[in-house]
C-alpha cells in the first residue's frame, strides 16, 4: 500500500519512522532542507536517548507521491489548505486522506478540496518533537484512534498497518466524542502554557493558572453540551489537569510554535470554541481573551514584541 505523509514535522516524522518498513511510504513536505536531509541521510528518530535512522523517500512536489492510496495529514492548521492541494495531487482517484491534526476545521478544509467521501479523521496522543532537518524525537507512545467513516474497509486497513508498525491504533464510530475529548485538552493547556511560557505541569501546580484552566475548559464543556456532544470523561477539568500532570515536562505544541515565532493553531482550538459559542449564544469570554492575547503576540513580532 502506498501511503503519503503530508507534513513530516514532529508527529508526521514519528509516524513516518514507524511506517517506513511496513509500506511504500512517501513523505511530502514543503521544507526543502528537511526533504534534502531525509533523502540524503534518512529519517533519524530519537527515543529514550537512543537514535535510529531509517531510509525514507521524501518529495516537495506532491505529484511525485502519486498514486497514494492513503494520505496522513500532519501539518499545522495554517498549512491545511496547502495539504489539501497536496492530497489532491498525491492521491489515487479512489485514495483517502486522514487528518490526525489537533483542533477543529481541518476536516472541512480537506473535504472542500477532495469531497467529504474521501476524508477521514482521527486523533493521536503520540508525542513528538522536531529536532531539525531529518531529525525527530518520539517523546511518548500514545494511542491513535481513527474514524470508521468514510470507508470502514480503508479505516480497518490503516489501523491494521499502524498496529503492525508498532503504533497502537483503534477505530471509533463516535467521531464527535473522540475529537472533542482531545480538543478540550488542547483548549485548556496550549494557549495558557504559550502565554505563561511554562511547561504543562505548571498548570496543575500553580493555583492561579489552575483556576484559569478551569474557567476556559468549563466554557468549552458548555459549547460541547449545547451541541449534544458526549465527552469521554465526567469531570473534564480534572481530566485536563491530569493530562497536564502526565505531560508535565512537555512544552505544549503552541508554546513550541511561539518560541520559534511560528503561527499557532489558536484559531482552530480556542478560536473554534469562541466561534461555536457565538453561533450557539454561549458566552466564552475566557477563550476569547486567550485568542486575543495569542493573536496580539503573533502579530506584534517585529514591533518590539
Ligand atoms: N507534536 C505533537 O506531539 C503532536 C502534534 N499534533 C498535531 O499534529 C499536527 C502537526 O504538528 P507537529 O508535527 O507538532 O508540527 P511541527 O511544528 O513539528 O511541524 C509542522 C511544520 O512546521 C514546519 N517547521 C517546523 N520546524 C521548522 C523549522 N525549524 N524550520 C522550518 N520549518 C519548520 C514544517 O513545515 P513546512 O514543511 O511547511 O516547512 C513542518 O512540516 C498539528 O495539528 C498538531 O496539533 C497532534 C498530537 C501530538
Ligand atoms: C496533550 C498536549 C497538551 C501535550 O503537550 C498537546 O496535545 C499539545 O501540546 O498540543
Amino acid at each position: 500500500m502506498r501511503i503519503a505523509i503530508i507534513g513530516a514535522g514532529a508527529i508526521g516524522g514519528v509516524f513516518a519512522w514507524y511506517l517506513a518498513p511496513h509500506c511504500d511510504l512517501v513523505i511530502v513536505d514543503q521544507w526543502a532542507d528537511h526533504v534534502a536531509a531525509l533523502n540524503r541521510d534518512g529519517l533519524h528518530c530519537e527515543r529514550d536517548g537512543v537514535t535510529k535512522a531509517r531510509r525514507v523517500r521524501a518529495v516537495s512536489d506532491p505529484a511525485l507521491a502519486f498514486p497514494a492510496q492513503l494520505a496522513l495529514v500532519l501539518v499545522k492548521a495554517h498549512q491545511t489548505t496547502w495539504a489539501a492541494e497536496a492530497c489532491a495531487a498525491a492521491l489515487a482517484p479512489d485514495g483517502l486522506a486522514y487528518t490526525l491534526q489537533n483542533g477543529l476545521g481541518n476536516h472541512e478544509v480537506l473535504a472542500a478540496e477532495l469531497g467529504a467521501t474521501r476524508v477521514g479523521q482521527g486523533v493521536t496522543t503520540l508525542g513528538g518533537t522536531l529536532l531539525g532537518p531529518g531529525r525527530v524525537r518520539h517523546a511518548g507512545m500514545g494511542a491513535t484512534t481513527l474514524s470508521l467513516t468514510p470507508n470502514s474497509a480503508q479505516a480497518n486497513a490503516l489501523a491494521d498497518l499502524l498496529n503492525q508498525a508498532g503504533l497502537p491504533t483503534s477505530i471509533t464510530g463516535d467521531l464527535d466524542t473522540l475529537i472533542w475529548g482531545k480538543l478540550i485538552v488542547n483548549v485548556g493547556i496550549n494557549a495558557i502554557t504559550a502565554l505563561l511560557r511554562v511547561r504543562n505541569g505548571v498548570l496543575a501546580e500553580n493555583s492561579a493558572a489552575r483556576s484559569l484552566l478551569g474557567a476556559v475548559v468549563t466554557e468549552a464543556v458548555g459549547v460541547a453540551a449545547a451541541q449534544g456532544i458526549t465527552l469521554p470523561y465526567t469531570d473534564t477539568v480534572a481530566h485536563v489537569l491530569q493530562v497536564a500532570r502526565a505531560t508535565a515536562a512537555n512544552q505544549s505544541s503552541m508554546l513550541q510554535d511561539r518560541l520559534r515565532g511560528a503561527p499557532t493553531e489558536i484559531a482552530t482550538i480556542n478560536g473554534a470554541i469562541v466561534a461555536l459559542g457565538a453561533k450557539l449564544g454561549i458566552p466564552t469570554p475566557y477563550n476569547a481573551t486567550l485568542v486575543a492575547l495569542i493573536t496580539a503576540l503573533e502579530t506584534s513580532q517585529g514591533e518590539g514584541g
